[in-house]
């Protein structure tokens, strides 16, 4: 029998990433073989910073952390940063102290190539911010697609409004000249868009009930998680919080709870539609040859049983 499916995961900490990667380290399906980081949620640096933080609370300080790119594909400095929905620490303005443990001193592409040189075809890697490093990795080495085995990416709008605006998923807007390079590279992509991740929510009460339990992670997440319930409240009117990146780690742990449709995505890169993504589902011949002739198809989450997911969420972190 094949053991636990080797993942990385790269991350830009972040609340709901705090989740996911705690879910992965409670799941038995996956070995977090390492983890990389990216702006997005917070700056790079800081999202480095978290990550070792987050291992630390964990005691898996055994788990490699590489750093990735400070800037977008194309080498813009300014970049967005999502603060106003995880505070300006991304982790719930906790003031956690600085970690001791370091990254690793490859960068996170280095790294990502490595990796899957090293275990061609085996490892997942679950991509839960913008696609810099992903993109970087194919641009190092153009062999990364087809070494890697899967990469599960949280990200997209797909046929939906976006939430950085109607256009835009915030991992996509991120970096679209990389998020294209990616989902038209070759490799077996999964892609869980928020038209998915929209349906996965955890309510005040089941906050509560992960707070009353004695579980580690659970009481942990439920501190920094009161920073992204009030981004919620305010943005959305809601009592409950979206399980964006738990629910991506989920397609790479139990891919059953989701059905999927294949086709090709191209990303826009201009104008205010800056970071749509838009599915092709290949039903019709087109007459002209166009920029999505001749292109690879990924797989894009369109359904997902919802509760199942909360369910197993709660579980492994109550139970930790
Ligand atoms: O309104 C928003 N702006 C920017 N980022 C957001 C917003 N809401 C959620 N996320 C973050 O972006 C990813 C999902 O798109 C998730 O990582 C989530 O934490």
């Amino acid at each position: 029998m094949a053991g636990p499916k080797k993942i990385i995961i790269d991350t830009d900490p972040g609340i709901d990433d705090a989740m996911a990667i705690f879910l992965a380290l409670r799941s038995p399906e996956v070995d977090v073989i390492g983890m990389t980081t990216i702006y997005g949620n917070v700056y790079t640096s800081l999202a480095t910073r978290n990550a070792l933080h987050l291992l630390e609370v964990a005691g898996r300080t055994d788990i490699p952390v590489a750093e990735g790119s400070h800037v977008s594909y194309m080498k813009a400095t300014k970049l967005r940063v999502a603060d106003f929905v995880h505070g300006v620490d991304g982790l719930g303005n906790q003031n956690f102290p600085q970690p001791k443990s370091k990254p690793i001193e490859k960068s996170a592409a280095e790294y990502l190539v490595e990796q899957a040189n090293l275990y061609p075809g085996e490892v997942t890697l679950v991509a839960l911010g913008p696609l810099t490093n992903i993109a970087l990795a194919i641009e190092l080495d153009p062999g990364f697609t087809k070494n890697i085995g899967q990469i599960v990416i949280l990200g997209g709008a797909f046929a939906v409004n976006g939430n950085v605006n109607p256009a835009a998923e915030a991992n996509i807007f991120g970096d679209p000249e990389a998020a294209d390079i990616v989902f038209t590279c070759g490799a077996d992509i999964v892609a869980v868009g928020i038209n998915v991740t929209h349906q996965v929510i955890l309510t005040d009460n089941q906050r509560d009930i992960m707070a009353e339990s004695d579980g580690l992670f659970a009481n942990y997440l439920c501190k920094i998680l009161e920073y992204y319930f009030s981004y919620h409240r305010d943005a959305y009117s809601m009592k409950g919080v979206y399980l964006h990146d738990p629910t991506a780690l989920i397609a790479a742990v139990n891919p059953s709870l989701m059905t999927y449709t294949e086709g090709v995505v191209r990303v826009q890169t201009s104008g205010i539609t800056r970071g749509l993504t838009l599915f092709y589902n290949k039903q019709k011949r087109f007459h002209e040859e166009t920029e999505w002739c001749n292109k690879p198809t990924v797989k894009v989450a369109v359904t997902v049983d919802a509760p199942a997911v909360v369910k197993l969420v709660m579980d492994r972190l109550m139970h930790s």
